[in-house]
């Protein structure tokens, strides 16, 4: 009689286990060993390195780069523009995402002390991993485990069957769809038609709602929708999709058409394209993990309410999903495990850092801690000041034509920033002084003697200084 012979059950412990090896549970695995005899495991069921190495923000900026440096070589004096290369701009994808091998950052981790080890991890009991690939493995954790799965693109169900492209597909892009409808209006659409109007599809944009960016002050939707329309991006408003199908969808790859025409019926009108990108948001990746077996919800992940062992960070935690972010809390969380683990004291807390992003668009929007809208909800006496980002010589040296605008939102009562946004060409490189600004809790009056170095984009500052009311020019009585 026939037998199936049983696969080898392995068995590992070890003092952490972090289930998933993306940018964020390298920081958690990092932070909790370091300069410790702790031992840590990643468990990756694909690549390590994650979304953000290989299919999102790499590839991305990778794609956007070149267009970047193409608009500015066109738009200054005494340069000839410069010629987009769409083959060579795919190479520059492919190499920074190491034509999706991970060895290099396999090679980081065993030099950074950390174990990896293939395969889909799931929960089977308190501080207990099992993992199934070609054996199976139960790995033990004597501290922690920590939640680091990442998310997945949510999918609306009118486009169930068809093959949708996922931002996966936008940033692995083989073959540039002529006509190319992309659903959503955030971050992921307006970069991702930028970067595929830039390789010379016509994009389509349906948004379900009235503009563009709608988490960000109106007027950076507004600059980069009339970036997108000058390179002939076509916007649609108030379209939300009731039906989506296409002859023949079939899987054929990475960033390869998915099938025939795609017809979309929406809303505002029906509409015939080559492929469809949906772009509708992201949700924390929290299923088949196990989380059954240790009488755990999503919900209490989301939540933060797990018991002392379990930990979640990055994008699966549902905290703000974006990679400097998600790496920030895991070195917080790592920090505090190996506190707990070693007996070495807890890092010095920091009341609510604010959190930055950077949307490479054309041009680029940059915001940090909250928009004058989100002041206003969170109660707080919000004092804006506002100067189009043109207002310096460094300004005029950047570009012949220089769109966009900055804003900051001071809090009356304790006369500190509270955010601020910069929209305007290199914006990205403006932030950052925001965000030393806002976590150093620096009083305006005080702000105003950081002197920003002529002839540079960052003398914005003293524009924005000076439009904040006189009497912020002294400390509070
Ligand atoms: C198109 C796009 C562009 C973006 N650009 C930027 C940007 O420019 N800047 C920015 O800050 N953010 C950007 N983001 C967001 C950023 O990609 C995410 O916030 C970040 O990748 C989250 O990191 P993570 O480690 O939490 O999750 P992930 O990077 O998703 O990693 C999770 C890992 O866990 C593995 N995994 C999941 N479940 C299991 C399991 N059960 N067992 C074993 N392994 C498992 C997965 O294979 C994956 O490798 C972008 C996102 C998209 C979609
Ligand atoms: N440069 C960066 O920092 C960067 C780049 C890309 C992505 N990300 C992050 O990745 C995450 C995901 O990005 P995203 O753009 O997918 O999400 P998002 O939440 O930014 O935007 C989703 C968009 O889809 C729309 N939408 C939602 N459901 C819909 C539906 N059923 N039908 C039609 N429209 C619908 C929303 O109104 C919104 O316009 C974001 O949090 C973003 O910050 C960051």
């Amino acid at each position: 009689m026939p037998h199936t012979q049983q696969p080898q059950t392995q068995e590992l412990t070890v003092d952490v286990v972090v289930i998933g090896g993306g940018a964020v549970g390298e920081n958690a695995a990092q932070y909790t060993i370091e300069g410790t005899d702790l031992t840590a495991v990643i468990v990756e069921g694909h690549l390590l390195g994650g979304e953000c190495s290989y299919y999102a923000c790499m590839p991305s900026k990778a794609l956007l780069r070149p267009l970047d440096v193409a608009g500015t070589s066109a738009d200054v004096d005494g340069v000839s523009p410069a010629r987009l290369d769409h083959g060579g701009m795919l190479e520059r994808r492919d190499s920074f995402v190491s034509n999706y091998d991970d060895s290099s950052q396999v090679e980081w981790a065993e030099s950074a002390g950390i174990q990896v080890v293939r395969g889909h991890a799931r929960l089977v009991g308190e501080r207990t991993v099992r993992v199934d690939d070609s054996a199976a493995l139960t790995i033990t954790a004597r501290h922690s485990v920590i939640i680091a799965t990442g998310s997945e693109p949510k999918i609306p169900a009118e486009f169930e069957g068809a093959e949708p492209w996922t931002s996966a597909d936008a940033t692995g892009v083989v073959e540039i769809p002529e006509r190319l409808a992309i659903v959503g209006g955030g971050v992921v659409a307006c970069e991702a038609a930028t970067w595929l109007s830039g390789l010379g599809s016509h994009v389509t944009l349906l948004v379900r709602g009235s503009g563009l960016l709608s988490d960000n002050e109106p007027f950076a939707g507004q600059t980069v929708l009339d970036g997108m329309k000058a390179h002939g991006v076509d916007a649609v408003f108030n379209a939300s999709v009731t039906s989506c199908t296409r002859e023949n969808p079939e899987p054929t790859g990475l960033g390869k058409i998915h099938g025939g025409a795609v017809q979309l019926k929406t809303s505002a009108g029906d509409f015939e394209v080559d492929e469809v990108l949906v772009a509708t948001g992201r949700a924390p990746r929290l299923s088949d993990l196990g989380l059954d077996a240790v009488s755990v919800t999503s919900d209490q992940v989301l939540g933060d309410n797990l018991p002392d062992w379990l930990h979640a960070v990055g994008d699966a935690s549902g905290d703000v999903p974006l990679t400097h972010w998600g790496k920030y809390r895991a070195r917080v969380v790592g920090a505090k495990i190996r506190a707990t683990a070693t007996g070495a004291p807890e890092p010095f807390p920091v009341e609510g850092p604010p959190v930055p992003q950077v949307i490479f668009t054309e041009p680029q929007v940059a915001q940090v801690g909250l928009t004058e809208a989100a002041a206003r909800d969170q109660g707080i006496e919000a004092v804006t000041a506002e100067v189009p980002y043109n207002s310096t010589a460094g300004a005029a040296l950047l570009r012949n034509d220089v769109p966009g605008r900055a804003k900051i939102v001071v809090d009356r009562s304790t006369r500190r920033l509270v955010g601020a946004t910069f929209v305007g060409p290199e914006a990205g490189e403006q932030l950052h002084a925001a965000t030393i600004a806002i976590t150093g809790q620096i009083p305006v009056h005080v702000l105003r003697h950081a002197v920003p170095s002529y002839p540079t984009v960052s003398e914005m500052w003293l524009r924005l200084l000076e439009e904040v009311p006189e009497e912020f020019r002294r400390p509070a009585d």
